[in-house]
């Protein structure tokens, strides 16, 4: 079973052809280094829109039928920021957990790593997660937060995910 990963950047300006969007390609890149198994990327470059954000969000998980959805974008306290609340509002439980761990990593590396509200949270049999806007932060916060998604997507009966584990360690507590 191929996993189907939505990739979606989550900005004014990258969206409006402002600047060239390097978030989602740096997302892409960095699940082709880390994943072994088989996948593909279902990508998009949204405004920060909540019901732009949700319909997108709703579409990946229902129509796409995507495993994971990973965002960039769109985390902050600026008035236009509602990442957050667009994915709350479209998952039936949240993994608070995550956002926790990417946001004390993120620490390390900047003090304004506070001001991201980034989270995760389960829509259907899809695990949702938000990432910074900043494309540095993609791998920062991938790599904390990683070793736990395979089996969260064990969990969820998707798709058996595999990792290079030179680079990521995917850690499953029991087979299933
Ligand atoms: N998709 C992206 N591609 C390239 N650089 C980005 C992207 N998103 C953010 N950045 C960079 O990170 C900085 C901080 O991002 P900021 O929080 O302003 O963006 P955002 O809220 O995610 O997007 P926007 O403000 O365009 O809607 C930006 O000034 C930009 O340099
Ligand atoms: N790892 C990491 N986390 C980070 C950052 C970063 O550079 N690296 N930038 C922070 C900053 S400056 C902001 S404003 C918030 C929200 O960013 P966003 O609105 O682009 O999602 O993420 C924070 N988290």
């Amino acid at each position: 079973m191929t996993a189907r990963i939505g990739i979606v950047t989550v900005s004014d300006r990258a969206s409006r052809g402002d600047y060239e969007d390097r978030g989602g390609p740096a997302i892409r890149q960095y699940l082709e280094e880390v994943l072994t198994s088989e996948w593909e990327a279902v990508p998009r470059v949204i405004p920060d829109e909540q019901q732009i954000v949700e319909n997108t969000l709703v579409d990946l998980v229902d129509v796409e039928q995507c495993s994971i959805v990973i965002t960039t974008g769109g985390t902050g306290p600026a008035l236009r920021d509602i990442t957050p609340e667009a994915t709350e509002a479209v998952c039936q439980k949240m993994m608070p957990g995550f956002g926790e761990l990417m946001r004390k990593v993120s620490l390390e590396k900047v003090p304004t790593a506070i001001l991201s509200r980034q989270t995760a949270g389960i829509r259907g049999k899809a695990l949702l997660l938000n990432l910074p806007g900043q494309p540095k932060a993609i791998a920062e916060c991938l790599d904390a937060v990683f070793p736990a998604i395979p089996y969260c997507i064990d969990l969820l009966e998707g798709p058996f995910l595999t990792t290079n584990e030179d680079r990521i360690q995917a850690f499953r507590p029991r087979k299933k």
